[in-house]
Protein backbone atom coordinates (compact mmCIF):
# COMPACT_ATOMS: atom_id res chain seq x y z
CA UNK A 1 0.00 0.00 0.00
CA UNK A 2 1.37 3.62 -1.08
CA UNK A 3 -0.24 5.72 1.75
CA UNK A 4 0.03 9.42 1.46
CA UNK A 5 -1.46 11.47 4.65
CA UNK A 6 -2.10 14.95 4.48
CA UNK A 7 0.80 16.02 2.18
CA UNK A 8 2.05 19.27 1.92
CA UNK A 9 5.29 20.31 -0.15
CA UNK A 10 6.51 23.49 -1.32
CA UNK A 11 9.05 24.60 -4.01
CA UNK A 12 11.04 27.41 -2.83
CA UNK A 13 8.66 28.63 -0.64
CA UNK A 14 5.66 28.59 -3.26
CA UNK A 15 2.90 25.70 -2.23
CA UNK A 16 2.92 23.14 -5.10
CA UNK A 17 0.11 20.14 -2.58
CA UNK A 18 -1.51 21.55 -0.26
CA UNK A 19 -3.05 18.90 1.98
CA UNK A 20 -2.97 15.47 -0.33
CA UNK A 21 -4.94 12.43 1.25
CA UNK A 22 -4.04 9.44 -1.28
CA UNK A 23 -3.78 5.39 -1.00
CA UNK A 24 -3.22 3.12 -3.69
CA UNK A 25 -2.96 -1.10 -3.87
CA UNK A 26 -2.42 -3.11 -6.47
CA UNK A 27 -4.27 -1.32 -8.76
CA UNK A 28 -4.21 0.69 -11.90
CA UNK A 29 -4.72 4.64 -10.32
CA UNK A 30 -5.06 7.17 -13.08
CA UNK A 31 -3.23 10.56 -11.70
CA UNK A 32 -4.76 13.18 -14.27
CA UNK A 33 -5.08 17.15 -14.12
CA UNK A 34 -3.89 20.31 -15.57
CA UNK A 35 -0.62 21.09 -16.28
CA UNK A 36 1.41 22.32 -12.96
CA UNK A 37 -1.01 20.68 -10.64
CA UNK A 38 1.29 18.45 -9.05
CA UNK A 39 1.25 15.49 -10.46
CA UNK A 40 4.74 14.64 -10.90
CA UNK A 41 5.54 16.37 -7.42
CA UNK A 42 3.19 14.31 -5.67
CA UNK A 43 4.08 10.73 -7.51
CA UNK A 44 7.89 11.76 -6.75
CA UNK A 45 6.71 11.66 -3.13
CA UNK A 46 6.52 7.64 -3.32
CA UNK A 47 9.77 6.57 -4.07
CA UNK A 48 11.00 9.35 -1.46
CA UNK A 49 12.68 11.59 -4.18
CA UNK A 50 10.95 14.62 -3.05
CA UNK A 51 9.77 14.47 1.26
CA UNK A 52 6.87 16.20 2.31
CA UNK A 53 7.42 19.48 4.55
CA UNK A 54 4.13 18.17 6.18
CA UNK A 55 2.10 15.37 6.46
CA UNK A 56 3.90 11.92 5.77
CA UNK A 57 3.99 8.98 2.98
CA UNK A 58 4.12 5.60 4.00
CA UNK A 59 4.78 2.46 1.35
CA UNK A 60 4.03 -0.58 2.92
CA UNK A 61 4.36 0.86 6.25
CA UNK A 62 7.85 2.51 5.61
CA UNK A 63 7.81 6.31 6.44
CA UNK A 64 9.82 7.61 3.48
CA UNK A 65 11.48 10.11 5.77
CA UNK A 66 13.40 6.97 7.09
CA UNK A 67 14.47 5.68 3.81
CA UNK A 68 16.64 6.49 1.13
CA UNK A 69 15.64 6.55 -2.41
CA UNK A 70 17.79 3.56 -2.84
CA UNK A 71 15.95 1.49 -0.54
CA UNK A 72 12.65 2.74 -1.64
CA UNK A 73 13.27 1.92 -5.65
CA UNK A 74 13.08 -1.57 -4.27
CA UNK A 75 9.53 -1.20 -3.79
CA UNK A 76 8.33 1.93 -5.89
CA UNK A 77 9.73 2.24 -9.65
CA UNK A 78 9.65 5.50 -11.50
CA UNK A 79 9.31 5.87 -15.23
CA UNK A 80 9.69 9.36 -16.04
CA UNK A 81 8.48 11.15 -19.33
CA UNK A 82 10.83 11.14 -22.47
CA UNK A 83 12.66 8.03 -20.41
CA UNK A 84 15.66 7.68 -23.29
CA UNK A 85 17.33 10.59 -21.99
CA UNK A 86 18.21 8.31 -19.53
CA UNK A 87 20.12 5.54 -21.29
CA UNK A 88 23.23 6.48 -20.95
CA UNK A 89 24.63 1.97 -21.72
CA UNK A 90 25.56 0.62 -24.84
CA UNK A 91 23.88 -2.05 -25.21
CA UNK A 92 19.81 -3.10 -23.85
CA UNK A 93 21.31 -5.69 -21.46
CA UNK A 94 23.71 -3.86 -19.99
CA UNK A 95 21.00 -0.80 -19.65
CA UNK A 96 18.47 -3.46 -18.05
CA UNK A 97 21.72 -5.00 -15.76
CA UNK A 98 22.71 -1.43 -14.35
CA UNK A 99 20.52 -1.30 -11.47
CA UNK A 100 20.09 -4.96 -10.46
CA UNK A 101 24.22 -5.10 -10.63
CA UNK A 102 23.75 -2.00 -8.35
CA UNK A 103 21.93 -3.94 -5.36
CA UNK A 104 25.45 -6.31 -5.71
CA UNK A 105 23.69 -9.01 -6.96
CA UNK A 106 25.81 -12.13 -8.62
CA UNK A 107 26.23 -12.33 -12.42
CA UNK A 108 24.26 -15.01 -12.40
CA UNK A 109 20.98 -13.42 -11.04
CA UNK A 110 21.71 -10.06 -13.04
CA UNK A 111 21.33 -11.68 -16.13
CA UNK A 112 18.21 -13.87 -15.16
CA UNK A 113 16.58 -10.55 -13.96
CA UNK A 114 17.18 -9.19 -17.45
CA UNK A 115 16.26 -11.76 -19.26
CA UNK A 116 12.88 -11.85 -17.28
CA UNK A 117 12.21 -7.99 -17.31
CA UNK A 118 12.81 -7.97 -20.97
CA UNK A 119 10.39 -11.11 -21.74
CA UNK A 120 8.15 -9.14 -19.32
CA UNK A 121 7.76 -6.40 -21.83
CA UNK A 122 8.26 -8.31 -25.37
CA UNK A 123 12.13 -7.46 -25.66
CA UNK A 124 13.18 -10.22 -26.02
CA UNK A 125 15.92 -10.63 -28.84
CA UNK A 126 16.84 -6.95 -27.80
CA UNK A 127 20.08 -7.83 -25.76
CA UNK A 128 23.06 -6.45 -27.94
CA UNK A 129 21.12 -3.89 -29.41
CA UNK A 130 22.22 -0.09 -28.43
CA UNK A 131 19.37 1.48 -27.01
CA UNK A 132 19.69 4.46 -29.11
CA UNK A 133 18.41 1.51 -32.20
CA UNK A 134 14.86 1.13 -30.57
CA UNK A 135 11.42 2.54 -32.16
CA UNK A 136 9.88 4.86 -29.99
CA UNK A 137 7.48 2.36 -28.06
CA UNK A 138 9.98 -0.33 -27.76
CA UNK A 139 12.52 2.60 -25.81
CA UNK A 140 9.41 2.75 -23.62
CA UNK A 141 9.13 -0.33 -23.32
CA UNK A 142 13.18 -0.80 -22.28
CA UNK A 143 12.52 2.04 -19.84
CA UNK A 144 9.68 -0.26 -18.02
CA UNK A 145 12.03 -3.31 -18.34
CA UNK A 146 15.03 -1.44 -16.76
CA UNK A 147 12.85 -0.45 -13.52
CA UNK A 148 10.86 -3.83 -13.73
CA UNK A 149 14.74 -5.64 -13.29
CA UNK A 150 14.50 -3.86 -9.66
CA UNK A 151 11.38 -5.87 -8.61
CA UNK A 152 9.55 -3.35 -7.51
CA UNK A 153 6.08 -3.72 -6.25
CA UNK A 154 4.82 -0.46 -7.84
CA UNK A 155 5.11 1.26 -10.92
CA UNK A 156 4.74 5.19 -11.71
CA UNK A 157 4.50 5.50 -15.47
CA UNK A 158 4.66 9.11 -16.54
CA UNK A 159 3.10 9.66 -19.66
CA UNK A 160 4.00 6.14 -21.17
CA UNK A 161 2.16 6.39 -24.23
CA UNK A 162 2.82 10.04 -25.42
CA UNK A 163 4.27 10.36 -28.80
CA UNK A 164 3.82 6.47 -29.71
CA UNK A 165 2.37 5.54 -32.87
CA UNK A 166 -1.43 3.60 -32.32
CA UNK A 167 0.45 0.31 -32.81
CA UNK A 168 3.04 1.10 -30.27
CA UNK A 169 0.84 2.85 -27.65
CA UNK A 170 -1.30 -0.62 -28.19
CA UNK A 171 1.90 -2.90 -27.19
CA UNK A 172 2.82 -0.33 -24.00
CA UNK A 173 -0.83 -0.67 -23.06
CA UNK A 174 -0.67 -4.22 -23.04
CA UNK A 175 2.65 -4.10 -20.91
CA UNK A 176 0.71 -1.96 -18.14
CA UNK A 177 -1.80 -4.87 -18.39
CA UNK A 178 0.02 -7.70 -17.87
CA UNK A 179 2.37 -6.04 -15.33
CA UNK A 180 -0.85 -5.30 -13.39
CA UNK A 181 -2.43 -8.92 -14.02
CA UNK A 182 0.85 -9.95 -12.53
CA UNK A 183 0.23 -8.03 -9.17
CA UNK A 184 1.64 -4.64 -9.88
CA UNK A 185 0.25 -1.64 -8.47
CA UNK A 186 0.28 0.92 -11.32
CA UNK A 187 0.32 4.81 -10.95
CA UNK A 188 -0.39 6.39 -14.01
CA UNK A 189 0.29 10.25 -15.04
CA UNK A 190 -1.68 11.00 -17.95
CA UNK A 191 -2.98 13.60 -19.75
CA UNK A 192 -4.40 11.10 -21.97
CA UNK A 193 -8.12 10.52 -21.31
CA UNK A 194 -8.52 7.53 -24.48
CA UNK A 195 -5.81 5.60 -21.82
CA UNK A 196 -7.12 6.65 -18.70
CA UNK A 197 -10.99 4.92 -20.15
CA UNK A 198 -8.33 1.75 -21.28
CA UNK A 199 -6.53 1.02 -18.54
CA UNK A 200 -7.27 2.70 -14.92
CA UNK A 201 -9.78 1.22 -12.44
CA UNK A 202 -9.69 4.84 -10.69
CA UNK A 203 -8.86 8.14 -11.35
CA UNK A 204 -7.17 10.68 -8.63
CA UNK A 205 -7.65 14.19 -10.25
CA UNK A 206 -4.80 17.24 -8.83
CA UNK A 207 -5.84 20.94 -9.52
CA UNK A 208 -3.95 23.56 -7.63
CA UNK A 209 -2.62 20.80 -5.70
CA UNK A 210 -5.36 19.76 -4.34
CA UNK A 211 -7.23 16.20 -4.83
CA UNK A 212 -10.52 17.27 -6.59
CA UNK A 213 -12.00 13.88 -7.22
CA UNK A 214 -10.62 10.36 -6.60
CA UNK A 215 -12.92 7.48 -7.67
CA UNK A 216 -13.89 4.68 -10.15
CA UNK A 217 -13.05 5.94 -13.64
CA UNK A 218 -16.96 5.37 -14.43
CA UNK A 219 -18.26 7.64 -11.66
CA UNK A 220 -15.59 10.26 -13.07
CA UNK A 221 -16.57 10.27 -17.14
CA UNK A 222 -19.94 10.03 -16.37
CA UNK A 223 -21.09 11.97 -13.25
CA UNK A 224 -18.00 14.62 -12.82
CA UNK A 225 -17.32 17.71 -14.54
CA UNK A 226 -13.86 16.83 -16.36
CA UNK A 227 -14.46 19.53 -18.97
CA UNK A 228 -14.27 22.12 -16.06
CA UNK A 229 -10.81 21.06 -15.51
CA UNK A 230 -9.73 21.29 -19.23
CA UNK A 231 -10.24 17.11 -19.77
CA UNK A 232 -12.28 15.96 -22.37
CA UNK A 233 -14.56 12.82 -22.48
CA UNK A 234 -13.29 9.92 -24.54
CA UNK A 235 -15.11 9.32 -27.80
CA UNK A 236 -15.81 5.85 -26.44
CA UNK A 237 -17.57 7.13 -23.62
CA UNK A 238 -19.67 9.68 -25.58
CA UNK A 239 -20.72 7.30 -28.27
CA UNK A 240 -21.53 4.69 -25.45
CA UNK A 241 -23.99 7.29 -24.42
CA UNK A 242 -25.72 8.16 -27.36
CA UNK A 243 -26.22 4.80 -28.19
CA UNK A 244 -27.58 4.11 -24.54
CA UNK A 245 -25.60 1.45 -24.29
CA UNK A 246 -24.45 3.00 -20.98
CA UNK A 247 -20.32 3.67 -19.59
CA UNK A 248 -18.25 1.41 -21.69
CA UNK A 249 -14.54 1.41 -22.26
CA UNK A 250 -14.24 0.54 -25.87
CA UNK A 251 -15.41 -0.09 -29.13
CA UNK A 252 -15.66 -4.32 -27.91
CA UNK A 253 -18.03 -2.79 -25.52
CA UNK A 254 -19.91 -1.42 -27.23
CA UNK A 255 -20.57 -4.06 -30.02
CA UNK A 256 -21.09 -6.57 -27.35
CA UNK A 257 -24.08 -4.46 -24.97
CA UNK A 258 -25.69 -3.80 -28.55
CA UNK A 259 -25.48 -7.53 -29.96
CA UNK A 260 -26.59 -8.75 -26.13
CA UNK A 261 -30.23 -6.62 -26.51
CA UNK A 262 -30.34 -7.93 -30.82
N1 LIG B 1 12.07 21.75 -9.52
C1 LIG B 1 11.14 22.69 -9.41
N2 LIG B 1 11.43 23.91 -8.91
C2 LIG B 1 10.49 24.87 -8.78
N3 LIG B 1 9.18 24.69 -9.13
C3 LIG B 1 8.84 23.51 -9.63
C4 LIG B 1 9.79 22.43 -9.80
N4 LIG B 1 9.13 21.35 -10.33
C5 LIG B 1 7.85 21.74 -10.48
N5 LIG B 1 7.67 23.02 -10.07
C6 LIG B 1 6.39 23.76 -10.06
O1 LIG B 1 5.47 23.04 -9.26
C7 LIG B 1 4.16 23.05 -9.83
C8 LIG B 1 3.69 21.60 -10.03
O2 LIG B 1 4.51 20.97 -11.01
P1 LIG B 1 4.37 19.45 -11.40
O3 LIG B 1 5.47 19.14 -12.35
O4 LIG B 1 4.26 18.61 -10.20
O5 LIG B 1 2.96 19.45 -12.16
P2 LIG B 1 2.32 18.39 -13.14
O6 LIG B 1 0.88 18.29 -12.76
O7 LIG B 1 3.11 17.14 -13.13
O8 LIG B 1 2.45 19.14 -14.53
P3 LIG B 1 2.60 18.58 -16.05
O9 LIG B 1 1.29 17.99 -16.42
O10 LIG B 1 2.89 19.82 -16.81
O11 LIG B 1 3.73 17.59 -16.07
C9 LIG B 1 4.28 23.84 -11.14
O12 LIG B 1 3.87 25.15 -10.87
C10 LIG B 1 5.77 23.79 -11.45
O13 LIG B 1 6.18 24.95 -12.15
Amino acid sequence: MIEAENVHFAYNGKEVLRGIDFEMGQEIVALVGPNGSGKTTLAKHFNGLLKPSKGRVLVDGLDTREHTVAELSRLVGYVFQNPEHMFFEETVFNEVAFGPRNLGLSEEEVEERVKWALKSVGLEGFEDRTPYSLSGGEKQRLAIACVLAMKPKYLILDEPTTGLDARAEEEVVEVIRSLHESGHGILLITHDMDLVVRLAERVVLLHGGRKLFDGPVEEFFTAFDVEKYGLERPEVVELGERLGVGFVRSIEEILAKLGGEV
